[in-house]
């Protein structure tokens, strides 16, 4: 896929642009907090509904503005596509080609997007929450009714935790409750178990061999689910159904106890280990961003082998955190087959010399210039 414009309206530090004639390589170059990551922030909105910095919408309101407006125009296998968002104090709306979605898992995946940032250290080296949040975003723009699941799964699990908080205080115990929550709690708890380690599987087969090949063939990334119920393989759902439900009834008391829900994906995980050792716990700074970065590429892959096509890939002030032979690597991945928009500081501090066609534009205070 290819994106041909873009317009901001009222988003964080753009009164309003319009921007086109995009080329495979893109390069925003400017000084710190000019508005470079707020540009490439807003594709990845527009590929996913969210960003990739922030939960909270209102966020990518400018400051003093009741609504922000962004869109693009984007030519994909199958004919060209003009998405819209609109963010304001009542929520976020999202149009196709004009036509406003009703459901926002409509809109997702339009377009496809990798943005690899310096936060996706976190992914190696964060909290399991970090972990999850990336698993369910990518899963989530691959496959839409991921996202359906896993927001039915969240309604339930809040309702299931208030009526445990109830219960605590109150003192009492209803089972007939409880086990109308566990029925629709593990129904779509399944699913997003199931999905994820498909993902999982999937991811792992690409991830390890981008890595053995950045590593010089020294290091063997392998990426392990860690389920909070049932083993790690098992994909069958009637049997992860079944699993689940005997670890509701084995946390029962504890959760009684403790006024919240001790099981289901909410507390999964996800780890990495290079030859054997966890990378979080034993790799080095250099190891964990190449895992970082190896992750990265698998996923551009993973998407193209799901949809057919390459997403877009923004790299956001990374280029100049890796070493001239990752950054070839990174290159080379993405050069002349995935549109790419870079930010970084100055020309000087990346392999510019490396990237054909590349078109550059100056980002400061919020106007952009070719
Ligand atoms: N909602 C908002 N309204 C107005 N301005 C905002 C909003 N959110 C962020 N900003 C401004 O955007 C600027 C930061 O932009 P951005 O994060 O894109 O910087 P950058 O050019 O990528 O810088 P760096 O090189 O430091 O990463 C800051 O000046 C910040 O105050």
């Amino acid at each position: 896929m290819f994106i041909n414009q873009i317009s901001l309206q009222n988003y964080r530090n753009y009164e309003h642009i319009q921007l086109d004639s995009f080329s495979p390589v893109n390069l925003f170059i400017g000084q710190n907090a000019q508005g470079k990551t707020n540009l490439i922030e807003a594709l990845f909105v527009l590929a996913l509904s969210k960003s990739h910095r922030t939960n909270k919408d209102k966020e990518l309101i400018s400051f003093g503005a009741d609504n922000a407006r962004i869109a693009c125009e984007a030519e994909k296998k199958y004919g060209n596509v003009k998405l819209e968002l609109n963010f304001s104090s009542r929520g976020k709306k999202a149009k196709i080609n004009g036509l406003e979605q009703r459901k926002l898992s409509d809109f997702i995946g339009t377009i496809n997007a990798v943005m690899f940032a310096p936060e996706d250290l976190e992914i190696v080296k964060g909290s399991p929450g970090v972990r999850r949040r990336f698993l369910d975003m990518e899963i989530g723009q691959v496959q839409p009714s991921y996202l359906y699941h896993l927001q039915q799964y969240q309604k339930v699990l809040v309702q299931r935790n208030n009526y445990l908080k109830q219960s605590w205080s109150a003192g009492s115990k209803d089972a007939t409750m409880l086990d109308i929550w566990n029925e629709q709690l593990v129904e779509h708890g399944v699913k997003i178990v199931r999905k994820r380690k498909q993902f999982i599987h999937k991811l792992q087969g690409w991830a390890e061999n981008i890595h053995m090949g950045i590593t010089g063939g020294k290091e063997k990334l392998v990426l392990s689910y860690v389920p909070s119920f049932g083993g790690v393989e098992e994909e069958d759902e009637a049997v992860l159904f079944e699993q689940f439900m005997i670890k509701l009834s084995q946390v029962k008391e504890q959760e009684y106890r403790r006024g919240a829900t001790l099981a289901g994906p909410h507390r999964d995980d996800l780890t990495f280990h290079i030859n054997g050792n966890e990378a979080a716990v034993f790799g080095s700074q250099g190891q964990q961003r190449t895992t970082a970065l190896s992750l990265k590429l698998a996923e551009i892959e993973l998407i193209h082998e799901e949809i057919g096509e390459y997403p877009i890939l923004l790299l956001d002030d990374v280029l100049s955190e890796l070493d001239p032979y990752r950054q070839t690597q990174l290159i080379e991945t993405f050069q002349n087959k995935v549109q790419t928009f870079i930010t970084a500081t100055g020309i000087e501090s990346i392999n510019a010399g490396r990237l054909k066609e590349a078109q550059i534009f100056h980002v400061h205070q919020g106007h952009v210039e070719k």
